[in-house]
């Protein structure tokens, strides 16, 4: 296959540089149901821009096989644009489109091999369908099965495979044409997770290698946060949250992103620590409790750049009392994202001091609860 892209193809669009691969404005699609017409999405926008792994997540229902399907407009949609590089999808005719579609390659969680195909064969396909001489099938099909670590099983077919191993076929095959974008539609959902990570890696290095385009439709936030530098967040067909991974797992701004976060990062207290949790006695105009007994809980979250200090370190240089109850530590796009939760145990003044301490380095403390001071009286 070719490395660096060149658009000599009659057949491919002539995107700008800086033009987007993928270029959604305004798509709405109403299916006719029994019960009358039914909105699926609505109003979406998005730009996937060149070279980028851009994740859309939603949960089932949401909507994303359908805006998948009008990605590649295997739906039209029934009114917006579909720009895929520099292409308008939307104004094509059906004859048009399907060679419009080489600039796509498709990846499906269900792999959609051909069972009486052997693995070459398979990958040959989207070649021969789109005549191509034999030579150049030749030259292709090859380095492909290399790329994806199958340069030995050419000659066997799909039932001789693993899962993994038939998505690796499946990623061949979607590279074949050269595609402009790989959409990848659930790709790992019907995997185990270690042979998901195995996927994963795989598409991560594709993009790095290649600088392709890769869109990951998921129901999965550990997915989009293995791989991916920018994600949409699908709600009943609209689009609810938008941003930098890195972004919506620190931040996330809607509900629907928050459950996702919340399902893969668990700061929750764990269990006997809950079970410390007292009404909350009365506090100061600082939020430090004036009653006996309690003491407060704090949560620090590390992002940015104060993130790599050792904070406990230095709030109890700065007179702190604390003993750590909770933690953890995660990395998204290489940067850590953390959550430290403390029971400060020597009052008002410590505390107050260590949350103006932390406000000034730009971390974020916020007292979270209380706890009864002597566990065992709990207990
Ligand atoms: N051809 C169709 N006719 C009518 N309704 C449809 C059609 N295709 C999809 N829908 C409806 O559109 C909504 C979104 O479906 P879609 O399959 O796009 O969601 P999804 O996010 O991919 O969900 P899942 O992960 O479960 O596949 C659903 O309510 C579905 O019933």
């Amino acid at each position: 296959m070719s490395q660096p892209r060149q658009d000599t193809d009659p057949q491919k669009g002539t995107a700008a540089a800086d033009e987007p691969v993928i270029r959604l404005e305004g798509i709405r699609k109403t299916f006719r149901a029994r019960s009358g017409p039914a909105t699926v999405l609505d109003d979406i926008s998005l730009s996937v821009r060149q070279g980028e792994i851009f994740g859309i997540i939603g949960r089932s229902g949401a909507g994303k096989s359908t805006l998948v399907r009008c990605m590649n407009m295997l739906e039209r949609p029934t009114a917006g644009r579909v720009v895929v590089a520099g292409q308008d999808m939307t104004a094509l005719s059906e004859k048009a489109l399907r060679g419009a579609r080489h600039q796509i390659g498709m990846v499906f969680q269900h792999f959609n091999l051909l069972s009486a195909r052997t693995v070459y064969d398979n990958v040959a396909l989207p070649l021969e369908i789109a005549g191509r001489d034999p030579a150049h099938i030749r030259e292709t099909v090859g380095p492909l099965l290399e790329m994806v670590g199958l340069g030995d099983k050419a000659g066997q077919y799909p039932a001789q495979l693993s899962g993994g191993q038939k998505q690796r076929v499946g990623i061949a095959r979607a590279l074949a044409n050269d595609p402009a974008v790989l959409l990848c539609d659930e790709a790992t959902s019907a995997l185990d997770p270690e042979t998901t990570q195995s996927i994963l890696a795989l598409l991560k290095d594709i993009n790095a290698r290649l600088g392709l385009t890769i869109v990951l439709i998921t129901h999965e936030m550990a997915v989009v946060k293995e791989i991916a530098d920018r994600v949409v967040v699908l709600d009943q067909g609209r689009v609810v949250e938008e941003g930098s991974v890195f972004d919506v797992f620190t931040a996330p701004a809607s509900a629907v992103a928050r459950s996702f976060v919340g399902d893969l990062l668990n700061h929750d207290l764990p269990a006997p620590v809950a079970a410390r949790l007292v009404e909350a006695p009365a506090v100061d105009e600082d939020g430090v409790p004036v009653a006996e007994g309690a003491n407060p809980l704090l949560r620090i979250t590390f992002t940015g750049p104060a993130a790599n200090r050792p904070i406990l370190g230095e709030l109890m240089a700065e007179g702190l009392l604390a003993n750590i109850l909770h933690g953890s530590i995660d990395y998204i796009q290489g940067k850590p994202f953390g959550v430290l939760t403390v029971e400060v145990l020597n009052g008002a003044a410590a505390m107050a001091d260590a949350l103006e301490y932390l406000h000034a380095i730009g971390l974020k403390g916020e007292i979270i609860g209380h706890v009864t001071a002597d566990h065992r009286a709990a207990a």
